[in-house]
């Protein structure tokens, strides 16, 4: 396979500032996602680093050595910090222009500007550093990432790697020179272009597919859980109840639903304002998420209505959990006594089977009877 420097340039300038402006695109759309904006510069600033490095030889050399890799260090910048900002930290300024502003400095220095083999190894060891600032970004951000990070991490330490190797193997070869030996063979330089191209298109894909990743959990969740208390909406419950029933069905326990309404709610609003009302139903899922098990499911069904799904419960011991809920709210400080009480109909599955619907109607009868019997209290069931 020969590559060819001057057709790769022209596709790398092409591809970059293609991808660049649809990134672009895909920023504006995404309500200004940042690393998506950081994402877009550093493929643009790349088309523009590789323009400005092609205009050697045309007696304005400073231009492609000074201005050319300036540009090139902040591309590099970008690739990290469009990483940071993902793993959810803030742009690091002085960071971002120190490859730049080093770059620069140095070029001041004639020993310096004028040998190439140092020019490589020190651009070299600013992209190992930023691609290794962004791979170290990705790592210590992977608990929380919650999204497919693995083939970022592995596209940018193999880009680091290959920088690594330049840095030891590439002594330089001056940039005409490796226009004319394309001619009869693959340069360093040719292989060089084309792998940073790759890298390019590579990062800014995968990168897209984790912000797409993101988004699409964070729609989810929001879809799933009540907003007020944070606990799981009727959607939530539906769908974990029902995984829930037929894992407790395959290893043939029993599981216990309690219905849960707080009593005189309307009241409460009326006599002492929504925000009362509001704090009441918070408090509420506190003390019933505090008394259930991690394998249980709970959630808010309903206006001031929630249910508890216990897992491998018999009848006892979903009595004794409905009573402590019940207790533990009618102990809350309140601003008058007996304010906050909570009635609770329990259903199981001995009655119900391991039907969602039909324990919650089970549950709802029974909950019925509870308000009739005066409120303040949980109800099992009862056929009759
Ligand atoms: N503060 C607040 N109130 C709510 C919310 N959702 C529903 N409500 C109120 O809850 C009240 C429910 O009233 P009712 O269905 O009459 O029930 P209740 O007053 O609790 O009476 P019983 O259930 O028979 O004890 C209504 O006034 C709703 O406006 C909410 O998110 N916040």
């Amino acid at each position: 396979m020969q590559l060819n420097i001057p057709t790769l340039m022209l596709v790398d300038i092409y591809i970059l500032a293609l991808v660049g402006i649809l990134m672009l695109h895909a920023w504006r759309r995404g309500r200004r996602e940042p690393t998506l904006g950081y994402l877009a510069a550093m493929l643009l600033l790349g088309a523009l680093g590789t323009v400005l490095g092609s205009l050697r030889g045309i007696g304005m050399d400073y231009v492609p050595l000074v201005i050319g890799n300036v540009v090139l260090q902040l591309c590099g910048a970008m690739n990290w910090t469009a990483m940071r900002v993902f793993a959810g930290r803030q742009p690091h300024l002085p960071g971002i222009c120190a490859g730049a502003v080093i770059w620069a400095l140095l070029c001041l220095n004639p020993a310096f500007y004028e040998s190439l083999t140092v020019r490589v190894a020190l651009s070299s060891i600013v992209t190992v550093s930023y691609a290794g600032l962004s791979a170290f970004e990705l790592w210590r951000s992977r608990k929380s990432l919650e999204v497919a990070y693995v083939p970022a991490l592995v596209l940018t330490i193999f880009h680091m790697g290959f920088y690594c190797v330049r840095i030891v193997v590439d002594r330089g070869m001056p940039f005409e020179q490796a226009l004319v030996s394309s001619g009869q063979g693959t340069s360093f330089f040719s292989l060089l272009v084309f792998e940073t191209l790759l890298y390019a298109i590579g990062i800014a894909f995968v990168t897209l597919a984790m912000v797409k990743e993101r988004a699409e959990l964070k729609f989810r969740a929001a879809a799933y859980c009540d907003p007020l208390t944070g606990v799981g909406n009727r959607r939530a419950f539906m769908s974990s109840g029902e995984y829930l029933l037929a894992s407790c069905e395959h290893r043939q326990e029993p599981a216990a639903l309690l219905l849960c309404d707080l009593d005189y709610f309307k009241r409460l609003n009326d006599n002492f304002g929504h925000a009362a009302g509001d704090e009441a139903l918070v408090a509420f899922s506190r003390v019933a998420v505090s008394s259930m098990r991690k394998q249980d499911v709970f959630g808010r069904i309903g206006g001031e209505e929630f249910a508890c799904l216990l897992a491998d419960a018999d009848d006892e011991a979903a009595a004794q959990v409905a009573e402590r809920i019940r207790r533990e709210f009618a102990d809350l400080p309140a601003q008058e006594p007996g304010l906050l009480s909570v009635s609770i109909g329990i259903a199981g599955t001995r009655e119900a089977g391991y039907d969602l619907f039909r324990l919650l109607s089970l549950a709802d009868e029974a909950l019925y009877a509870a308000k009739d019997k005066g409120r303040n209290r949980i109800q099992r069931y009862t056929a009759d």
